[in-house]
């Protein structure tokens, strides 16, 4: 199947574009184009990065679980009490305050579950998932979270806070939030109104390792109100910093507002898939500026602007489920529920 290319005259944000081999060398022009796409925007491509064969198998285990029929799939519901894991059928999310629901359904597997396996650490899975554990998620998910540790290193020195520091916030041990996400989103069906397929949102963890194939990806640039498309470009995964760094850092490392629309022009009426492997916190850490170890982090903690990274001492876990459970629609009481889902995005008055 071959799909219109992304048109060239909708509004584009351009990303830097980070060679993943240069960073493996220790190119310092190359770690500098990373510092510079993670404080800008928090976001940037990633080229050179092995994983599009692992990528391939990943979206083949999404569709031939997307094509369960939905009564199987619901037997492995995700959220409503906080937990991720699990599967989200289409418009079980609010995408605004007024309660209007996503148009996206998909997988979740927890990272835990996936190195455990056979033994189960959260819970099961669909067989099309279990089925495909060891030959393709788990390849998956080891080389996504060693490359996406690879690049916290680097983010944790150019900080400069202590080495290992990140690394120990996130380790394998200790259980997280995780998780390698199939996302599908069917065409746009004449006359519907165009929803968002996905809320504007920023992303909950660390550092989210994120393919698709047609556009619908949109970032509000800092200091701007507009919406602007991200462009897929073959062979370059999206990487994108979450809630837990821009609060590590005191807003040094930015977590940027993005959303999913349909697809633009013609590639509006194709199916779209995506997939995204999030690297979170381990469930006990403390979601606070690491001040007292970084004077970077110290002085951009003080500033007035960064007041929205301070939770009161909130671990990634309650961040995580806080942000889970009030996303569902069927917890909504208000547009209160939507203002409790909500991180560290800039449009917002604080929560919490
Ligand atoms: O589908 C995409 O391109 C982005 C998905 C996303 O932002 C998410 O799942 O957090
Ligand atoms: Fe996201």
């Amino acid at each position: 199947m071959t799909i219109p290319p992304f048109p060239e005259d909708v509004p584009t944000h351009p990303l830097l574009v980070v060679d993943y081999q240069k960073i493996l060398e220790d190119d310092e022009a190359e770690i500098e184009k990373l510092w510079q796409g993670a404080t800008s925007i928090g976001f940037w491509y990633l080229k050179n990065h092995g994983a599009d064969a692992d990528v391939q198998q990943m979206f083949n285990m999404g569709e031939e679980t997307m094509a369960l029929p939905l009564s199987e799939k619901m037997e492995f519901e995700q959220g409503d009490a906080g937990v991720s894991f699990g599967y989200k059928a289409f418009g079980a999310n609010a995408v605004d305050e007024h309660g209007t629901v996503d148009t996206a359904e998909y997988i979740n597997v927890a990272q835990d579950d996936v190195f455990a396996w056979p033994k189960i650490v959260h819970r099961a899975y669909p067989r099309t998932v279990a089925d495909r554990m060891e030959g393709t998620i788990l390849p998956f998910v080891r080389r996504s979270r060693e490359i996406n540790s690879t690049l916290l290193r680097i983010l944790e020195r150019r900080l400069g806070l202590p080495e290992g520091e990140f690394l120990k916030r996130h380790t394998a041990e200790e259980h997280s939030g995780s998780e390698t996400r199939c996302i599908k989103s069917p065409p746009r069906k004449p006359g519907a109104p165009d929803n968002n397929v996905l809320a504007p949102h920023t992303d909950f963890g660390s550092l989210s390792f994120l393919h698709n194939r047609l556009g619908g990806l949109q970032v509000m640039p800092p200091g701007t109100e507009t919406w602007q498309y991200v462009k897929p470009i073959p062979g370059h995964a999206i990487c994108n910093l979450g809630d837990a760094m821009a609060i590590l850092s005191g807003g040094v490392l930015k977590s940027n507002l993005h959303r999913v629309v349909p697809p633009p022009r013609e590639q509006g009426n194709f199916t779209r898939w995506s997939l995204v492997y999030f690297t979170r916190p381990g469930d006990s850490v403390i979601l606070e500026p690491l001040s007292s170890m970084s004077e970077m982090v110290a002085e951009a903690a003080r500033k007035p602007e960064n007041v929205r990274f301070q939770t009161g001492g909130a671990t990634a876990r309650d961040w995580f489920e806080r942000r889970i459970k009030n996303q569902r629609i069927k917890n909504r009481k208000g547009p209160e529920t939507w203002r409790a889902c909500r991180g560290t995005e800039h449009n917002l008055a604080p929560t919490h």
